[in-house]
């Protein structure tokens, strides 16, 4: 095949390219940084002319032209599957749906259940034998395109080529049409480490050995966390990580990590997306000693479970004295979502020598001011439990560390309270009085 000669045949201009898109239809706008633009555009221009067309997005970096033109969700229904900061406002406003998940099963809904109709989808530009490099977001992708009907590619040399793994490329002979466009990377910049972050990332350093193999999750705390692996002295620690961040690409720099010691994949970086600034994207891009992958391996906690002294450290919204661990709600008001932190929860566990830390500030502050305890008796009405009470490891505030695995209900009770914020612990041992899990006497311990 002259695929020079495919690539010019297929060419197309976004507004030809979007009149795939019938009424009705679901429509793929891909994951994290890889979602299209001038598709977007052209597809919200189509508004008047179309009807209940269903989106289906994750974890959006960019305010979807679609959602911009139909706020009322009259003609564009946008789904999705993890809610970034500008979701979570799009679905306060009524104009987005969040879609449940367990992150490491998600190529298999659309390899077993789910229809697409048109999928469009950013991509590095073409290499000579016909290939488009998905980016820094192979997670779901090559499984969406096994089932779409239509597939259009956003081609954009700003995008960087993520060295896989597996099914991280598309070849031309699988794409109905593309379209050219050239847009900067959205640079999604981390939260910088408060003093609590630090604290609870140095109840976490005496956990981690020499080949450790470790996983971060995103926000503040796995930040610190990284920055302080980053300083540390640890040697030969690995990567097998869901989100590729910043804070790892310091780990690697600071000569921190080889992945010399871990079973498989050895001496490679493991990711199934990235999310980040210029820094990470161009570490990322050609970069052989990194390995994307799609998420049903990355995410499979059997995978996970084979690498020894596996490390998995993430963050949650609120937990009850049970130890059932809300990390997507706000009660009733969706968050983010399951994402990977039950997959990392259980996989870590598995793992010789593993351990998963589920980290918070014992505190939060709610928009009124009000100091709530993150810690409560009983999760707030409509919250969604994330991680179940048996499957939780280490709860890590900026109090402490303790392990709830083999506690009973009241060592559970005593052990979340030791780490909760002293201005609360009378007012919970009280709730766990009245709950029949406390039978401390002795309470002045806590
Ligand atoms: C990519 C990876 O992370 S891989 C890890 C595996 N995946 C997961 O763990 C998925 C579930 N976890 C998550 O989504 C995140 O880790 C979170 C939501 C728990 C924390 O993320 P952060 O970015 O640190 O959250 P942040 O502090 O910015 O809070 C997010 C929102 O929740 C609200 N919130 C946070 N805590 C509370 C609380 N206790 N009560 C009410 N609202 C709360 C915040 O106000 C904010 O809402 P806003 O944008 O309207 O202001
Ligand atoms: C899409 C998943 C993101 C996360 O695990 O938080």
């Amino acid at each position: 095949m002259d695929v020079y000669a495919e690539y010019q045949k297929k060419l197309t201009t976004p507004e030809k390219a979007v009149s795939m898109v019938k009424s009705g239809d679901w429509v793929e706008y891909g994951s994290f940084t890889g979602q299209p633009i001038a598709l977007d555009k052209a597809l919200a221009a189509r508004k008047d002319e179309l009807m209940d067309v269903k989106i289906r997005a994750t974890t959006a970096t960019r305010m979807p032209e679609i959602v911009k033109a139909d706020p009322e969700a009259k003609h564009f229904i946008y789904n999705n599957w993890h809610f970034s900061g500008l979701d979570r406002k799009l679905h306060d406003q009524g104009a987005c749906w969040y879609i449940p998940m367990l992150y490491n099963e998600l190529p298999s809904y659309y390899r077993n259940f789910l229809d697409v109709d048109v999928a469009m989808l950013p991509v590095t530009p073409m290499d000579e034998k016909g290939y488009f490099n998905f980016g820094p977001q192979v997670s779901h992708t090559k499984a969406i395109c096994e089932k779409a009907k239509k597939i259009i590619l956003e081609v954009n040399p700003m995008i960087p080529r993520c060295l896989g793994g597996r099914e991280e490329v598309i070849h031309i002979s699988e794409v109905d049409a593309l379209v050219e466009t050239e847009w900067a990377m959205p640079q999604v910049r981390s939260v910088p480490p408060t003093e609590n972050d630090n604290k609870i990332a140095g109840f976490i350093m005496p956990e981690l050995v020499d080949g450790s193999c470790i996983q971060l999750g995103i926000g503040g705390m796995p930040n610190a966390m990284g920055k302080i692996i980053a300083q540390s002295d640890l040697k030969d620690l690995g990567v097998h990580t869901e989100m590729m961040t910043e804070s790892i690409v310091d780990m690697v720099e600071a000569g921190r990590v080889t992945g010399a010691r871990k079973r498989f994949d050895t001496f490679k970086t493991v990711y199934t997306f990235s999310m980040g600034t210029q820094k990470t994207y161009d570490f990322l891009h050609n970069n052989p000693s990194c390995a994307i992958y799609p998420v049903d391996y990355v995410n499979n906690p059997f995978v996970i479970s084979q690498h020894d002294n596996f490390i998995a450290i993430n963050n949650c919204v609120e937990l009850d004295l049970f130890g059932q661990v809300c990390s997507e709600s706000s009660g009733t008001r969706n968050i983010s979502g399951t994402g990977g932190q039950v997959d990392f929860t259980l996989g870590a566990y598995h793992s010789q020598g593993g351990k998963s830390f589920i980290c918070l500030e014992s505190t939060y502050q709610k928009k009124d001011g009000e100091l709530c305890s993150r810690i409560k008796p009983i999760l707030t009405p409509g919250a969604i439990v994330t991680t179940h009470r048996a499957m939780v490891n280490y709860i890590v505030t900026e109090f402490g560390i303790v392990n709830l695995k083999g506690k009973t209900t009241w060592e559970r009770a005593e052990a979340l309270i030791s780490v909760a914020h002293p201005d609360f612990r009378e007012e919970l041992i009280k709730e766990a009085e009245q709950m029949g899990i406390w039978r401390r006497t002795h309470k002045l311990a806590l």
